[in-house]
């Protein structure tokens, strides 16, 4: 596998559960959900994606021969000297068109805690640590199950709650952002009032503006 790798930053993990703790983030090119060209967005099934996946010409981009390599470049962005604690967050794109096995295997030898975003359309590889799924409308969902289920809402007039049957440690709405950012805000926090078992996820690293 030769691994196509947008980006590869240290930050905060912004969204969801782990919010806060500081990750390598490993974005891999490609998505099957929309090309990444604005041209293509209005008939994308993907519409909304904050993201550039596009190419490798990001900070810490690459091609990526080998699971080694690719582990060996996630791991040059922790921080020297810090063996313990390590995350890296494989985004994308969609990061399960690329990430296998052996990737991960490669990650998890240098220490790190693998967490993936994916849009649950893939099979995901094994040994994953923290499996967030976020299900886009309009598209086929494979994952039945995973630790989070992050819908960006509101999404296609759909309800949430379709969700709740699956198999996930913990369920969040997360405000789709865009020209409508405060309005969708106020409607995430109204769902999970009205919905206990629910939780809100904020995108805090664009509040705080770090990557
Ligand atoms: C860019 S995606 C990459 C990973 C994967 N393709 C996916 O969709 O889960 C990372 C996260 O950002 C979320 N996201 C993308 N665009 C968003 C937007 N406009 N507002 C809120 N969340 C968004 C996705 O739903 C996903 O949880
Ligand atoms: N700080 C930060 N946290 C994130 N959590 C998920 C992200 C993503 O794009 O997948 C993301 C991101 O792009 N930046
Ligand atoms: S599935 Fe994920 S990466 Fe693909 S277009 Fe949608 S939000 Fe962006
Ligand atoms: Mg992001």
């Amino acid at each position: 596998m030769n691994y196509k790798v947008k980006e590869i930053f240290y930050t905060l993990q912004g969204e969801g559960t782990h919010a806060g703790r500081p990750a390598v983030f490993c974005r891999f090119s490609l998505c099957n959900l929309w090309t990444g060209r604005e041209a293509d967005r209005a008939r994308a099934v993907c519409k909304f994606c904050d993201t550039d996946f596009v190419g490798t010409d990001g900070e810490g981009g690459g091609k990526f021969a080998t699971p080694e390599d690719l582990a060996d470049a996630v791991e040059a962005a922790w921080p020297a000297g810090w063996e313990g604690n390590r995350m890296v967050v494989c985004t994308g794109g969609e990061p399960l068109l690329q990430l296998d096995n052996d990737a991960v295997a490669a990650l998890k030898r240098r220490g790190f805690y693998v967490a993936v975003e994916t849009n649950g359309t893939q099979i995901p590889p094994d040994g994953i640590d923290w499996l967030c799924v976020s299900p886009k409308i309009g598209a086929d969902l494979v994952v039945s199950g995973g630790h989070e289920l992050k819908f960006v809402y509101p999404q296609a007039g759909v309800d949430p709650t379709i969700f709740e049957q699956l198999d996930f440690g913990t369920f969040r709405v997360q405000p789709m952002d865009g020209p409508d950012i405060v309005e969708n805000t106020r409607l995430a926090v109204e769902f999970c009032l009205e919905h206990p078992n629910w939780q809100l996820s904020m995108q805090t690293h664009k509040y705080l503006g770090i990557p």
